[in-house]
C-alpha cells in the first residue's frame, strides 16, 4: 500500500515510445474517502504520460529528460487525522471514568439505602437529581476544558484550527450525555459490583460503533435517515462523526478549521455532508434530556431497596405534578402479578390494656379528636406484605403475602420515650417503616402530629419532622462525621448560618468530637451508631425514631447514649425499638410488647412485670467468714441452706430456682402476693438463726414478661395454623399432636385400672428463631380427673393458612 504504482517506458524507435502502466487497484481512504485509483491515479497519470511523449516526440523547445526523485501528489497526512482516527476511542475512554464512577455512586446509594435514608429525612427527589447534575456538570466542564487545553497545547492542529468554543461544547455535550446515559442505566442495576463490568461492555459495543461511524456509517447520503437516528442515540456515535467533521476541517495546515460562525455550515468540498457540527449539537443536548427524563421515570416505575415504586403510568396523575396526591407507591416488580390476599379478621385483644388503648384510639378517630399531646396516633395500621409471581428469563418466583402488622391501634405521646419490643419479626421495623413512609400501608392510617402517613403532602410536611437512626447504619464510607452531620443538617433545612454550631454540638454530645474529621468508614461498630444517633437527632425534629439504636455499643457508650436520650425527651416523642431489656426498662415510659404483628401488652415496665412475669424474685444471701468461707463450716450452711428451702416451701410453696453455697434464688408466683408480708416479716426476724446476710425482693424481669409474651403469641399462632407436630414418646411410639398441646392423651392406652388412660404432660420451649419446639415430656401418668386433653392425632402437618411452610421437626436442637 506505499506504493500507488509504476510507468514502464520502453524507448522502439525514434518515433515510438511505448509505455505500461502498472497501479495498485486497492482502493485506499484518503480524507475519509476511498478513492478509486484508477480517476485518482491511473488516468491522470496516463494524460500525464502521453503527453510528455507527444512533448517528446514533437520536439517541445522546453522538454528534457531529467533523472529526479519526488513524490506524487498526496493528501497531508498530518497528526489530525490521528484525532480522526484514534480520537473517538481515546475520548471515550477517558469519558468512561465519569460514567462507571457515576453509576457505581448511584447504585452504592441505592444499595445501602443511603438515598432511603435522606429520602426520609426529607430530601426531595428533585434535589436529589439536580445535586448530581450540578456536581456532574462542574466536573464534565473542568474535564472538557482541560482536554482542549491538554490538545491545544500538544500542538494538535485539530485544537488549534478549530473553534476554541466549538471543540470545548462537544467534549461538555459529550460527557454530560454520558453521565446522564449512566443516570439512565442505574436504574436498571441493583449491585454496585455491576457497575465496571457495565462500563467495559459499553465501552467494547462504543469501540465497535465508532469504528462503524468512522467508516462512513450512517452519516452520508448513502444511508436513510432512519439508520441516523437510531445511531445516534448511542452517544459514542455521535462524538466520533463530531471528530471525523473536525479533523476533515483541519486535514492540512492550509485548512481554516471550523469557526464558532460555521458550524451549522458543511465543509464547501464535502459534497456528501448530512451533519453538520450544529445538529451535533443538537443531537447531543436532545439525548441528554431524553436519558434524563428517562433515569427519572425508571427510578420511580423500578422497586427501590424495599420493594416499593410507583406505577408505570404514574406521571399521567395530576396530583404528581400538583404535589397534591400522586406519589401513590406499589410493591412487587414491573413483571409481577400480586395475588390476592387472605382476608384479616378482626380479633379483640386478649389484654386489658391493649384493649383499652385500642378504645381510646378508635374513639377518639370516631370523635376526630388531635390531641395536642400525641405525637403519634395509629389507627388500625394494617400492613400486608403482598405474595407475588415474578416472571423473569426462564425463572418464576413465587412469594405469598405476608400479615406483617394486624392492625395496630396505639398512641404515643410527647415527652415520652415509647419502647417497642418483640421478638424477631414482630412487625416492630415494618411498624416504624410505615411511619417513615419506605414501605406503604395497606390499611388504616398513622397521624404524626396531625399529619396522615398516608398523604403525600402530610408525609412530606412529616419529613421534616422526624429523625430516624435505622436498624443498620446507613452512612457513607467515604465522609467523615462532620460531614454527615453538615448533609443532614442541610437536608433538614436548617439555616446555614447555625450549621455549623449545630454539628459541633452535636458531635460533642455523641463523643464524636475527636473522631470529626476521620471518615466515617474507619469508625468502629459502636461510634457509627452514635452517629446515626446524632443524625437522627439533628435538626431538632419533634419525633424521634431509633431502632436498635444501641446494638455493638460496649456498656459504657450505651450508658452515655442512654443518657442521650433520656435527654433527648423533652419536648419530643422517642419511639425505641431494642432487644435490650435493660435499656427498655430504664429509658422507657411506656412499652408495648408485639409479636406476630399484633400488639400484645402495653403499659409502665413496672405494670407489665407484675401482669406478666411470673412473680417476684426474692434473692437470700448468706453470711460468710471474712476468709470468704461460709459462717460456721459447710454442713452447717448446708443445714441453713435447707432450713431456708424448707420454710420458703412450707410457706409459700416454692423451691429455689437457683442455688450455689452462698446464695438461693426464688420465684413467688402472683397469688402467693398476699402472704408475702407476714412470710418476709418472720423471715426477717429469724436471719440470724438462718445466717442469713440479706434478703432481696423484686418483680421478676422483663426479660421473663417478654419471653412469657413470646411463647404465648407462639402458643396463640400455633393454634390458629393448626400446626401438627410429631412427639416421639420415651418408649418409641409417636404420636401427632397440635402445636402447643400441653396434656396428650396416648391413644389405647385405656386398662380397668386406669379407665381413662395414660397421659404425658408435653414441654414445649421456644429455639433460637423464637419458633415453638418440644423439649419434652414428663413420665407416663395416668389421667387425672379434671385435666383437659388434647387427642392426639395421626393427620400429616398441613401447611399454615398464610401458605407459609413450617419446619418438619418440631423438636429442640
Ligand atoms: N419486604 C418484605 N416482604 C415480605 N415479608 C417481609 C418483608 N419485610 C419484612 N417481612 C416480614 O415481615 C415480618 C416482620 O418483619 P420486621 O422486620 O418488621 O420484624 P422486626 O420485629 O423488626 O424484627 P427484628 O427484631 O428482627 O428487626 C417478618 O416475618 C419478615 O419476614
Amino acid at each position: 500500500m506505499r506504493c500507488p504504482g509504476a510507468l514502464h517506458f520502453v524507448e522502439r524507435n525514434a518515433t515510438v515510445i511505448s509505455y505500461g502502466i502498472q497501479t495498485n487497484s486497492t482502493p485506499a481512504n484518503k480524507r475519509g474517502h476511498f478513492e478509486d485509483p484508477t480517476f485518482k491515479f491511473q488516468i491522470p497519470l496516463q494524460i500525464a504520460a502521453e503527453r510528455e511523449i507527444a512533448r517528446s516526440l514533437i520536439g517541445d523547445p522546453n522538454f528534457s529528460w531529467v533523472v529526479s526523485l519526488k513524490e506524487f501528489a498526496h493528501p497531508a497526512f498530518e497528526i489530525f487525522s490521528a484525532v480522526g482516527t484514534v480520537g473517538p476511542t481515546f475520548f471515550l475512554a477517558i469519558a468512561m471514568f465519569g460514567f462507571v464512577f457515576q453509576i457505581s455512586s448511584l447504585i452504592t446509594e441505592k444499595e445501602l439505602k443511603l438515598r432511603q435514608a435522606m429520602t426520609m429525612m426529607g430530601l426531595y427527589d428533585t434535589a436529589y437529581w439536580f445535586s448530581w447534575l450540578t456536581w456532574e456538570g462542574i466536573v464534565t466542564l473542568l474535564s472538557s476544558l482541560l482536554t482542549v487545553l491538554f490538545g491545544m497545547m500538544f500542538q494538535f492542529d485539530f485544537f488549534l484550527h478549530n473553534n476554541f468554543a466549538v471543540v470545548f461544547l462537544l467534549f461538555f455535550l459529550f460527557q454530560l450525555n454520558m453521565i446522564s446515559f449512566a443516570f439512565m442505566l442505574s436504574a436498571f442495576i441493583s449491585k454496585s459490583s455491576s457497575s465496571t463490568t457495565v462500563g467495559f461492555s459499553i465501552f467494547i459495543v462504543g469501540f465497535l460503533t465508532q469504528l462503524v461511524t468512522t467508516f462512513g456509517f450512517p452519516y452520508s447520503s448513502n444511508f436513510s435517515s432512519t439508520y441516523r437516528i437510531i445511531w445516534s442515540l448511542f452517544p459514542p456515535n455521535l462524538l466520533a462523526a463530531a471528530l471525523q467533521l473536525l479533523s476533515d476541517a483541519t486535514s492540512t495546515p492550509e485548512d481554516p478549521g471550523v469557526s464558532w460562525n460555521r458550524r451549522a455550515k458543511c465543509a464547501p468540498n464535502d459534497t456528501e455532508c448530512v451533519i453538520t457540527i450544529n445538529d451535533i449539537y443538537i443531537w447531543l443536548i436532545s439525548t441528554f434530556a431524553l436519558w434524563f427524563v428517562l433515569a427519572i421515570y425508571f427510578d420511580n416505575i423500578i422497586p427501590n431497596s424495599s420493594g416499593v415504586r410507583k406505577s408505570v403510568f404514574y406521571f399521567l396523575n395530576p396530583g404528581y405534578w400538583t404535589g397534591k396526591g400522586g406519589n401513590k407507591v406499589e410493591e412487587g416488580g414491573i413483571c409481577s402479578c400480586i395475588s390476592s390476599v387472605p382476608p384479616l379478621e378482626h380479633v379483640t385483644p386478649n389484654d386489658e390494656d391493649v384493649l383499652e388503648e385500642e378504645n381510646i384510639v378508635k374513639l377518639q378517630a370516631r370523635e376526630g379528636v388531635v390531641d395536642p399531646n400525641l405525637a403519634v396516633q395509629i389507627h388500625g395500621l394494617v400492613k400486608i406484605y403482598p405474595g407475588t409471581t415474578n416472571i423473569s428469563c426462564c425463572k418464576c418466583k413465587r412469594t405469598s403475602p405476608y400479615h406483617a402488622l394486624k392492625a395496630l391501634w396505639v398512641n404515643f405521646a410527647k415527652d415520652q420515650l415509647f419502647c417497642l419490643l418483640g421478638p424477631n419479626g414482630a412487625g416492630k421495623t415494618t411498624a416504624i417503616n410505615c411511619l417513615t413512609g419506605i414501605t406503604p400501608v395497606t390499611a388504616g392510617d398513622a397521624f404524626i402530629y396531625g399529619y396522615s402517613i398516608r398523604s403525600s403532602v402530610g408525609m412530606s410536611n412529616i419529613r421534616r419532622l422526624i429523625g430516624v437512626c435505622p436498624q443498620f447504619d446507613i452512612l457513607w464510607d467515604a465522609l467523615s462525621g462532620q460531614e454527615h452531620l453538615h448533609l443532614f443538617a442541610s437536608i433538614k433545612g436548617l439555616p446555614p448560618a447555625s450549621i455549623k454550631s449545630v454539628v459541633q454540638k452535636s458531635l460533642a454530645e455523641v463523643r464524636l468530637v475527636e473522631a470529626a474529621k476521620m471518615r466515617a468508614g474507619s469508625y468502629s461498630g459502636g461510634m457509627k451508631r452514635r452517629l446515626s444517633v446524632a443524625i437522627a437527632l439533628i435538626g431538632d425534629p419533634k419525633l424521634v425514631i431509633l431502632d436498635e439504636p444501641t446494638t455493638g455499643m460496649d456498656p459504657i457508650t450505651r450508658r452515655h447514649v442512654w443518657d442521650i436520650i433520656e435527654d433527648a425527651k423533652k419536648g419530643r416523642a422517642i419511639v425505641l425499638t431494642t432487644h435490650s431489656m435493660e435499656e427498655a426498662d430504664i429509658l422507657s415510659d411506656r412499652i408495648g410488647i408485639m409479636a406476630k404483628g399484633r400488639l400484645r401488652c402495653i403499659g409502665t415496665s413496672i405494670r407489665l412485670k407484675s401482669r406478666f412475669g411470673t412473680g417476684f424474685i426474692s434473692n437470700i444471701s448468706f453470711s460468710e467468714s471474712a476468709n470468704g468461707m461460709p459462717a460456721r463450716g459447710d454442713a452447717i450452711t448446708t443445714t441453713q441452706h435447707e432450713a431456708v428451702k424448707q420454710f420458703f416451701k412450707y410457706h409459700l410453696n416454692v423451691e429455689p430456682k437457683e442455688e450455689n453455697k452462698s446464695f438461693l434464688t426464688f420465684v413467688i408466683p402472683h397469688d402467693r402476693e398476699g402472704l408475702l408480708m407476714n412470710f418476709f416479716a418472720e423471715l426477717q426476724d429469724r436471719e440470724q438463726e438462718f445466717g442469713i446476710a440479706d434478703i432481696q425482693l423484686g418483680l421478676t424481669t422483663l426479660e421473663e414478661v417478654f419471653l412469657n409474651i413470646a411463647r404465648q403469641a407462639e402458643l396463640e399462632n400455633a393454634a390458629v395454623e393448626g400446626s401438627l407436630a410429631t412427639l416421639t414418646l420415651t418408649s418409641g411410639a409417636s404420636v401427632q399432636i397440635p402445636v402447643g398441646a400441653r396434656f396428650v392423651g396416648i391413644p389405647g392406652t385405656e386398662s380397668e385400672e386406669n379407665t381413662r388412660g395414660i397421659m404425658v404432660e408435653v414441654y414445649w420451649e421456644q429455639d433460637d428463631s423464637g419458633t415453638l419446639c418440644i423439649s419434652g415430656h414428663s413420665p407416663e401418668t395416668p389421667i387425672p380427673l379434671h385435666v383437659q386433653l388434647t387427642v392426639p392425632s395421626t393427620a400429616t402437618p398441613r401447611r399454615n393458612l398464610l401458605g407459609r411452610s413450617r419446619k418438619s421437626s418440631w423438636n429442640c436442637d
